[in-house]
């Protein structure tokens, strides 16, 4: 694997059973810096990709020491405690055969996302409750009291998806700490939202609508592209676009973890986690549902109250292409940021729901600096890369409460949505 940091950081990839994936740069692979970011309370367990445990690892004289890790190397972590409660639920579970793909899906996999399957996978089994309704009845012994209807091997279900998800939070939250404390920013004023750094075709039709409320006003700079509402417009001017381009790079050579933005894209960055949540709050709630309640009042796009903020990249050695799948999501905004670059335009094949459309292909190129607004169920993929480098920041908008897949009972929808589900996958078709 070629190491992807242009400032030539030693970087060590993990992947953690069934919580998903990260990058970390050598210099914090440190026991208790590991020990936190995968939420392993003490009992950190490494194994290398051969299978060999690393650590703990003891020298000849029986005593305990910490491996060198090696770069551009994948290793696997385990916490203890994760491997005591799988042994306990296989002891518990010989009289429960029903429940043995959910067991496998809970502890075999590797991928954050397969949390959400599960999850999936509940609401088509028609069962009584979600996710956040068990965090609500959460009892304080940590037992679930959802309904004297549910079974007992679906209360264990919820059980483990619980503790899956509160430890998702919980990993999600210390890789933000340590973001904040040792991120040093590039630049700095593009952490909060100005006007100045808005394009006029975005920010003067608001100003006119606000002034004439005609609807018409609002939507001048939009371009439609389909009769399946995939429209183009500028929201940021030239400028930012490559500052915030540039910091995406910053924070991706400083070597502080780095999560895959998505189940499917395995490059790029969360722009949540680096301190971006508040500025695309405001860019949501002030202006882009504007946009949203004329455009799309019937997918959600009048109550938009969360989003999923991150960035995608694309280069000639590493990931070129994106497969076909839909967003996890009420809406999307899709920007291209730069930088230079041919090939990888999106295509489009109906949305999801409407099989009415699915017989469309429509085939966009990327400008930077111009975005695409669709609906999130609309099925769409990547084209191979060319030539050059494409980051693009992609903004997941949602209603938070009307699928419960999409809400966190932990967390304010009105400040951030999300999530450990961030996670949160694009469903491959
Ligand atoms: O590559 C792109 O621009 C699209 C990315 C995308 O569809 C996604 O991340 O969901
Ligand atoms: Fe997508």
């Amino acid at each position: 694997m070629s190491n992807i940091y242009s400032n030539d950081i030693e970087i060590i990839h993990f992947t953690s059973l069934g919580y998903g994936e990260l990058r970390l740069a050598k210099k914090y692979c440190e026991k208790e810096i590991l020990d936190n970011l995968f939420q392993t309370e003490g009992g950190l367990i490494i194994v290398d990709a051969e299978g060999e445990e690393v650590f703990p690892a003891k020298d000849e004289s029986n005593k305990e020491y910490y491996p060198q890790l090696i770069p551009n190397t994948t290793y696997t972590i385990v916490s203890e405690k994760d491997l005591d409660s799988d042994t306990e639920d296989d002891e518990h579970d010989d009289d429960e055969h029903d429940d043995d793909e959910y067991e496998d899906d809970v502890h075999e996999g590797n991928e954050e996302h397969e949390h959400e399957h599960e999850h999936e996978h509940e609401h088509k089994d028609g069962d009584c409750c979600s996710i956040d309704h068990q965090h609500e009845h959460k009892t304080e012994s940590g037992s679930v009291c959802c309904s004297n209807q549910s079974s007992k091997s679906e209360q264990k279900k919820i059980q483990i998806y619980q503790m899956g998800y509160d430890k998702l939070l919980k990993m999600r939250e210390a890789r933000i700490n340590m973001i904040s404390k040792l991120y040093k920013r590039k630049y700095p004023d593009i952490f909060e939202l100005k006007e100045e750094f808005l394009d006029s075709s975005f920010i003067d039709p608001i100003r006119q609508f606000k002034k004439t409320k005609d609807k018409n006003d609002l939507l001048k700079s939009f371009t439609k592209l389909t009769d399946t509402k995939i429209y183009s417009f500028r929201i940021f001017k030239l400028d930012f676009c490559t500052k915030l381009l540039e910091e995406i790079e910053n924070f991706k050579n400083s070597g502080l973890p780095t999560a895959r933005p998505n189940s499917m894209n395995n490059y790029g960055a969360v722009l949540d986690e680096i301190g971006f949540t508040e500025f695309f709050n405001q860019l949501r709630e002030q202006y882009l549902s504007l946009f949203t309640t004329v455009l799309y009042p019937d997918y959600n796009g009048d109550c938009l109250n969360g989003h999923h903020a991150f960035a995608v990249q694309y280069k000639m050695d590493r990931e070129k292409e994106l497969g076909f799948h839909y967003d996890e999501s009420d809406i999307t905004v899709n920007l291209c940021l730069g930088s230079e670059f041919t090939g990888g335009s999106l295509y489009f094949k109906g949305i999801l729901e409407e099989p009415e459309t699915h017989n469309e292909y429509f085939e966009v190129n990327h400008t930077p600096g111009v975005a695409l607004i669709h609906v999130g169920h609309h099925r769409h993929g990547a084209l191979g890369l060319k030539s050059g480098e494409r980051t693009n920041l992609i903004l997941w908008l949602r209603n938070v409460n009307s699928d419960s897949r999409h809400t966190n009972s932990d967390t304010n929808v009105d400040t951030n949505v999300d999530t450990a589900t961030a996670a949160i996958a694009s469903a491959t078709i």
